[in-house]
């Protein structure tokens, strides 16, 4: 068997770590050969609740699961980590939107940011998913210099997902059956869900979503609104944000960041950008990406851009560019 992986999560005593954690230690993420360390971090209060949580995954008896760690400290929590999965930071509430988190969550993730300057593998890949999700990955790479920037990603994969959900259920096939549904720009409201390249198998035969759907009035309006709007939607109907969903999307989004994806098919992740689609170089942006089964990513490139979504990418492209200076900002102060 392979040396075990050491895989952190933050926000361990939170809620969707109590969804993730289990899925993560049974193997869904790495694979049934894997074993692994976990590493559980969150903040001193709540160091009681943690240790509940590290009972409970003792008495799953998981066979991959050989150690897990709980830590209030930061800098022993993060020595010689593999794999960091950044959930661990305030939730939205009712009537909110995710950047009005960044005054209170940015400065945890500079904090993250040095620790793993310092002490994670310098291969270590890392996934925020705390809201400002992108903007926090951000700053977590900025305070990181020593480390490849394109080890920084933040969550879109939850988004990804509920559009694909919201087609399948319109079209009455699986979920499975639809796919390359792009989420492009900010983990917010401004985000662009894009079904312009997605494709579903119906009836054993693969045609665009838009030919299938035949409803753009419905793809360009209620459908993007939706998703968007989604996040908030659960908010109002279960007063705590999303954790089920969201622990899926995590292990959907790192287990096909570490095995690929197969030819043809691309995922969503908010990545750092090299420029592709002329989006500013360096903003953590939601792109259309290749996994490869080596871990690494590359983001897809020359898709076609009409007029309605090129309106869509800059809108979202410009709330991540003010984000952005909000965040430094904070950091600086
Ligand atoms: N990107 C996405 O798709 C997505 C989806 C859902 C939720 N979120 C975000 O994920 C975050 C966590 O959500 P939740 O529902 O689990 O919240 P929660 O309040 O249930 O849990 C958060 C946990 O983080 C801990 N924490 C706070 N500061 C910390 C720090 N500096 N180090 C370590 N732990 C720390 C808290 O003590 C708490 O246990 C929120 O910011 C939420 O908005 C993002
Ligand atoms: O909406 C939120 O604040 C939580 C999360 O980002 C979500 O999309 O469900």
């Amino acid at each position: 068997m392979a040396e075990p992986l050491r895989v952190l999560v933050t926000g361990a005593a939170g809620q969707i770590a109590y969804s993730l954690l289990y899925s993560v230690a049974k193997g869904d993420v790495f694979g049934p050969n894997q074993p692994i360390i976990l590493v559980l971090l969150d903040i001193q209060p709540m160091l009681g609740v943690l240790e509940g949580v590290v009972m409970e995954m003792m008495d799953c008896a998981l066979p991959l699961l050989r150690e897990v760690i709980p830590s209030v400290n930061e800098m022993e929590a993060f020595k010689d980590v593999d794999v960091a999965m950044l959930v661990g930071a305030m939730p939205r509430r009712e009537g909110m939107e995710r950047k009005d988190l960044l005054a209170a969550n940015v400065k945890i993730f500079k904090s993250m940011g040095n620790a793993i300057d310092t002490q994670a593998k310098k291969n270590i890949k890392v996934v925020v998913v705390g809201n400002p999700a992108n903007t926090n990955a951000y700053i977590c790479k900025k305070y990181a210099p020593s480390i490849n920037p394109a080890n920084f990603t933040a969550l879109t994969r939850l988004d990804q997902n509920r559009a694909q959900a919201q087609i399948a259920a319109k079209l009455g096939v699986s979920n499975s059956s639809v796919k390359n549904c792009v989420i492009w720009g900010n983990h917010s409201s401004t985000q662009y869900p894009d079904v312009n390249q997605a494709v579903v198998d119906l009836n054993g035969k693969s045609m665009p979503v838009r030919e299938a759907v035949k409803d753009d009035n419905w793809l360009n309006n209620d459908f993007i609104k939706t998703v968007q709007q989604r996040g908030a939607a659960v908010i109002k109907a279960r007063k705590l944000s999303s954790a089920m969903s969201a622990a899926k999307a995590i292990v959907d989004h790192v287990r096909d960041w570490w095995n690929g994806v197969p030819d043809g098919t691309y995922v969503s992740m908010a990545v750092p950008s090299d420029g592709s689609y002329n989006i500013e170089e360096g903003l953590i942006y939601s792109f259309p990406v290749r996994t490869k089964p080596d871990h690494t990513y590359e983001i897809v490139k020359g898709l076609t851009i009409n007029d309605f979504s090129r309106e869509k990418m800059d809108a979202t492209e410009k709330e991540l560019s003010e984000e952005k200076n909000m965040a430094l900002s904070v950091c600086e102060s």
